[in-house]
């Protein structure tokens, strides 16, 4: 079954001074799936990450199309876009502490982001909070709330972040490296929670990782970059097992275990 994608970029182009960043990019990311984008470190993964919500930077030289259903987001006034992020695009940074407020508790970071975006009253955000804490299997949420963040594991704050990018239930999650500052065994947890939450909530979900070992645990296509461009794209199954390029069969192989990604 083809679903039309809630994200359509197509031809995207980005160069900052006579810097060639991203050459061309076509990636389409549909409701319900996780698109992995993959490749070595510096082959633009994060910074296509970045045009998509409007925060390349400044300099930068952005062409191509990037489509929000039927919304062309390249060119986009500053003002629309920044009422797009958050609130039908979200993010997860690898470091969850980059989207937390180290001296705001947990309750006030979640209920003010969805005041300001979704014109909540203050015990409607908050039932909506310990709904999502719920949802990310945070223990305690009533309890969590009133807690600050460096009172949690890497692995909870980083559910706390989740939550927080869900609060305005977004139709695009971009999650960039999102396991990799944690500990192989809160690794799995999280990826198990990104696929859940992608199956339930028909997220259209696009994990940024140069781990292919990661990627082969939940995406269900992956795109492989190399230098700014794309140099190939299909079902997890075909580019883990059968690589077309040699670039993609090298990360392949990088892998510490290439029999198990590959799932044999
Ligand atoms: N703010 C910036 N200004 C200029 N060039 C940048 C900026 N940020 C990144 N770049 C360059 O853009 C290219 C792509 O970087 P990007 O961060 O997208 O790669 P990546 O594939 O996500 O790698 P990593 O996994 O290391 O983050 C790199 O060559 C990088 O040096």
């Amino acid at each position: 079954m083809t679903t039309s994608p809630a994200l359509q970029i197509e031809d995207l182009s980005l160069r900052i001074g006579s810097r060639q960043i991203l050459d061309g990019v076509s990636l389409a990311a549909p409701p319900g799936e996780v698109t992995g984008l993959a490749g070595e470190s510096g082959s633009g993964k994060t910074m296509t990450g970045m045009t998509v919500i409007g925060l390349q930077p400044p300099s930068a030289r952005v062409t191509g199309s990037i489509r929000l259903g039927d919304r062309e987001l390249v060119g986009l006034p500053e003002k629309e876009l920044n009422r797009l992020r958050g609130n039908e695009i979200a993010v997860v940074f690898q470091d969850p502490t980059a989207s937390l407020h180290p001296m705001l508790s947990i309750g006030s970071q979640l209920t003010d982001h969805m005041r300001y975006h979704l014109d909540l009253s203050r015990s409607d955000a908050r039932a909506r909070a310990l709904e999502l804490l719920e949802q990310v299997q945070v223990p305690e949420p009533a309890n969590a709330l009133k807690r600050y963040p460096h009172q949690f594991s890497g692995g909870q704050l980083q559910r706390i972040a989740i939550a927080s990018a869900l609060a305005c239930e977004p139709r695009v999650l971009i999650a960039d490296e999102p396991t990799t500052a944690l500990d192989v065994t809160v690794q799995a947890s999280i990826l198990r929670l990104l696929r859940g939450l992608c199956d339930d909530l028909g997220l259209a979900m696009i994990l940024i990782t140069h781990d292919l070992g990661v990627m082969s645990a939940v995406a269900d296509t992956i795109t492989v970059m190399r230098a700014g461009q794309v140099v190939e794209h299909g079902p997890r199954a075909d580019v883990i097992q059968r690589p077309q390029h040699d670039y993609t069969r090298s990360l392949i192989d990088a892998l510490p275990d290439h029999q198990e990604a590959a799932g044999e």
